[in-house]
């Protein structure tokens, strides 16, 4: 959705007061939800708060990325296998909210949300190590004398924006692939189908490494306060004028983008 007007004048937003966006593990909505509600698809704003909340999420997860833990193949399988367990064990939690968010329910979304999230990661964790296995490939003449090969390297910090019509396994699906990959990310689920998006971020902080792996909640202000951060990657799913907006916040810092619109 684009915005459709600018904010004008009137009494300070909730966040605007200090109220800083939500964070996993600190809730979705902050203090005036109601409030915040009705607005915050329409007046992406800017807020010092907010904009230093980013940098500190984005900041952790680099920093963690930095640190090279995520790279092991054993690491990223056992995270792998982390979210796998949470999937299953959670499984009645997040049909909760599906149905919460949008009335979805019984083998429609299970199968939509949960079968085949659980089929992408049995799949990753079988199949990672010959992924990621480095690929021999021809010599030419100028690598005659060399040992020819490609190696598989993460990119770095992975922004994953997902739209609220799949709401879990939009954010999912590009989480394991880039996990498996070795990457930190930050997780940003839909504020439309907000129960979802506040179930992710409880969720995923109890089965995985917290720094490597954020979810930052919140609507319009805060992605659009996510995207003035550097990402090495940035996956997006949803409609092409915001797929545009991605595009262009991108292009700020040269982010290679897969956007699913
Ligand atoms: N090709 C595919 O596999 C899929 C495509 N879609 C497409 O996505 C559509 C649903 O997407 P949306 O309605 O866009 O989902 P949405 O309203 O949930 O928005 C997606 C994300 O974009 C952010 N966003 C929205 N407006 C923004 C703005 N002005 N600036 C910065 N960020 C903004 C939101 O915060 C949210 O995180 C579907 O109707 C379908 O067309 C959806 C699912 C799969
Ligand atoms: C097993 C199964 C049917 C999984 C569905 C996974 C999924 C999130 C599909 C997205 C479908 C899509 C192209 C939606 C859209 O364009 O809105």
């Amino acid at each position: 959705m684009m915005p459709s007007k600018s904010p004008g004048p009137g009494p300070a937003l909730p966040w605007e007061e200090g109220s800083p966006p939500a964070m996993a593990g600190e809730g979705l909505v902050p203090a005036c939800s109601r409030h915040r509600r009705l607005v915050e698809r329409e007046a992406p704003l800017k807020c010092p708060a907010a904009m230093e909340k980013m940098q500190q999420v984005v900041g952790r997860a680099r920093a963690a990325f930095r640190s090279g833990r995520s790279r092991p193949l054993e690491f990223r399988i056992q995270q792998l296998k982390a979210l796998q367990r949470m999937v299953q064990e959670k499984e009645k939690e997040i049909m909760r909210t599906l149905k919460a968010d949008l009335n979805k329910s019984g083998p429609n979304a299970f199968t939509q949300e949960i079968l085949g999230v659980l089929g992408a990661l049995a799949l990753t964790i079988e199949k990672l190590p010959s992924w990621a296995d480095p690929h021999h490939v021809k010599k030419d003449l100028l690598t005659l004398r060399d040992e020819a090969y490609i190696s598989y390297e993460p990119l770095g910090v992975v922004l994953v924006i997902g739209a609220w019509n799949y709401p879990f396994a939009l954010v999912m699906q590009p989480l394991i692939g880039a996990i498996a990959a070795g990457n930190a990310v930050v997780v940003k689920p839909s504020e439309v189908s907000e129960n979802t998006a506040r179930l992710v971020a409880e969720l995923l902080p109890l089965y995985l490494d917290k720094d490597l792996y954020a979810v930052v909640t919140g609507g319009v202000p805060e992605t659009t306060e996510l995207l003035t951060q550097r990402f090495d990657h940035i996956f997006y799913t949803g409609n092409s004028n915001v797929g545009r907006i991605v595009m262009a916040a991108a292009a700020k810092h040269l982010t290679p983008v897969t956007l699913e619109l």
